[in-house]
Formats: structure tokens, C-alpha cells, sequence
């Protein structure tokens, strides 16, 4: 994959407050999607979880048809060909085995057409200190591949939510050609106040890549409470775009060259070293 291809575009992140019906859920991402597409988006990224944040696994399961049968797979489809976008749908639950689903991201071209899947790899099972607890594996089959999605401007290294604690992923993804990268999410309240901006802009500078971070904002279904904050960022971790708090859509002006820039001066990519792993701390004694 080439690195450099269009140079300079139009990129959006849709905030919203998904509840727990998918139908106006669709609804909401597509009027945010069309305000995107109307400040001259060419690329928009939704949050994780964009067609449903149901609390209660069962109903959850119950919400959750396969892809073949879930509505917003012919929604967003035919939305990213009537406006003429790429556009990733951060993620939309589906169906993956009787009890399970998955985590997934799509990304349709601007005919309509799929032209990448990436199922969430890692599982948010966390006990916060706030008394939040999250089992995500109790529900969700991960998944295992990591996934590069090829546009006109270059390669989009696509991550969810929690993934943007494993550094690894993200270099793997750059390494392998991605340009852009990205990190939509429901992030909490706590941890998104402690981690969120420094995490995104840490994978951003590691990997010489823009990141899209598209996020849930608000109070959803009993009491879940989302942290917001969708931001764009530069290969050098420049904040272009926050949304703040509030449901709508931010954007930014995407200058690709930007990549070859920050990869050049700190061409920490390529510098990779093999080591062996640490077998033990050393005693305290020393040795
Ligand atoms: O709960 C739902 O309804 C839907 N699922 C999510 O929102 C996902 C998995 S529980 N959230 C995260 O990964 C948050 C990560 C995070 O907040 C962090 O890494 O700090």
C-alpha cells in the first residue's frame, strides 16, 4: 500500500446517546451523519456501539440480530451511497453464535458496498473503583484478527473502545500501512476523565497516524453514564477537533502529508528491537 494517495480531505466524528432501540438509534446516527456530510465530510466515523447500548444481556441478545438480518447494515449502506461517503459505523452489535455477539465495525465505500469488518479484540472486563463493573466477555466473542481498510487517502487501521490501551495493536496496524486509525468508543466517565485524551493522542504519536475517536456521550439506559469527548487528531498528537459534552459532530481538515512529516522527524516506527522478556524482578538484594 502506497503511503501517500489524495492529500487533504474532510474527516467528521458523530457524538451521540445510542439507547436501547435500535430503530431510532439508526435514526439519530443518520441525521448526525448527514450534518457531517453537509460540512463537506468525506469520511465519518460513528461510536461503538451506535445502534445499541442495552444494559440487560438478554434483551441485549435479543436486540441483536446477524448481520444478514440487522437493519442498519441497509441503512448505513444505502446512507454512505446516497451522500457519496466513507463511512465507518464505529460499531454495530450483531449476532455472532446463539449466545454470543460481536463487537463489529464496518466501514462501507461511498457506492454502499462493505469494504471492511473488524471485531473488537479486547474485552472491557474492569471492576472500577467508583463501583462500576463491565463483563463485556460475559457477552461479546472477540475477536482476532487485526483489520486495515483501504481508502483513496490511504490505509485506516480500525480499533474499538478499549483497544486503545494496547499500544501493540495500533503499531502492528501502522507498521502493516495504515495511516489513520480508528478509536470509536463508550468510554466511562471516570476512566475517560483520567485517560481518554492522553491514551488517543498516545496512539497517535507512537504511530505516526491521525486518529478518529468518535464517542458516545450522556446518560443512557439505567444510569450507564458515557464520557464523550469524540476527538480528531494529527500524526503529532495536535488535538484538530473535540466535541466537549454535547450530542452533534466535529471536523477537521485531514492533510495526509502530515504523516510522511511526523514519521520522518521521529521515525520511531521503524525502529523496532527484539529483546528477550524479563524472567523475574532481581532480587532485592541484587545480584
Ligand atoms: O457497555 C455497553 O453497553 C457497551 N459496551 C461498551 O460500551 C464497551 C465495552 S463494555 N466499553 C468500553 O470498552 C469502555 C472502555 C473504557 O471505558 C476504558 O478503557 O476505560
Amino acid at each position: 500500500m502506497t503511503e501517500q494517495k489524495a492529500a487533504s480531505f474532510i474527516a467528521a466524528c458523530v457524538q451521540m446517546n445510542s439507547g436501547r432501540d435500535v430503530a431510532p438509534n439508526i435514526a439519530a446516527a443518520g441525521d448526525l451523519i448527514r450534518a457531517a456530510h453537509a460540512k463537506g465530510a468525506q469520511l465519518v466515523v460513528t461510536p461503538e456501539n451506535t445502534t445499541l447500548i442495552e444494559p440487560d444481556k438478554k434483551a441485549s441478545l435479543a436486540k441483536t440480530p446477524y448481520e444478514a438480518e440487522h437493519p442498519g447494515l441497509a441503512a448505513f449502506g444505502d446512507l454512505a451511497r446516497d451522500l457519496g461517503i466513507w463511512l465507518v459505523i464505529g460499531s454495530m452489535p450483531v449476532r455472532a453464535e446463539e449466545t454470543r455477539i460481536a463487537n463489529r465495525q464496518f466501514v462501507f465505500d461511498p457506492a454502499g458496498r462493505i469494504a471492511a469488518r473488524y471485531d473488537k479484540i479486547h474485552m472491557f472486563d474492569v471492576d472500577l473503583a467508583t463501583g462500576e463493573s463491565h463483563r463485556e466477555s460475559a457477552q461479546v466473542r472477540p475477536g482476532h484478527e487485526a483489520v486495515i481498510a483501504a481508502t483513496p487517502w490511504g490505509g485506516l487501521g480500525l480499533t474499538i473502545c478499549y483497544d486503545v490501551r494496547f499500544a501493540y495493536l495500533h503499531r502492528a496496524l501502522a507498521q502493516a500501512g495504515a495511516i489513520m486509525l480508528t478509536g470509536p468508543a463508550a468510554f466511562t466517565v471516570p476512566t475517560g476523565e483520567a485517560h481518554w485524551h492522553v491514551l488517543l493522542r498516545a496512539r497517535a504519536i507512537e504511530t505516526g497516524c491521525f486518529m478518529f475517536a468518535a464517542a458516545q456521550v450522556g446518560t443512557h439506559a439505567e444510569g450507564r453514564a458515557t464520557y464523550g469527548h469524540s476527538l480528531i487528531i494529527d500524526p503529532w498528537g495536535k488535538v484538530l477537533a473535540d466535541a466537549g459534552t454535547g450530542i452533534g459532530v466535529v471536523t477537521a481538515e485531514i492533510d495526509t502529508s502530515l504523516v510522511k512529516k511526523a514519521r520522518h522527524a521521529v521515525p520511531a516506527l521503524t525502529h523496532d528491537r527484539s529483546f528477550t522478556r524479563p524472567a523475574a524482578p532481581l532480587s532485592a538484594a541484587g545480584e
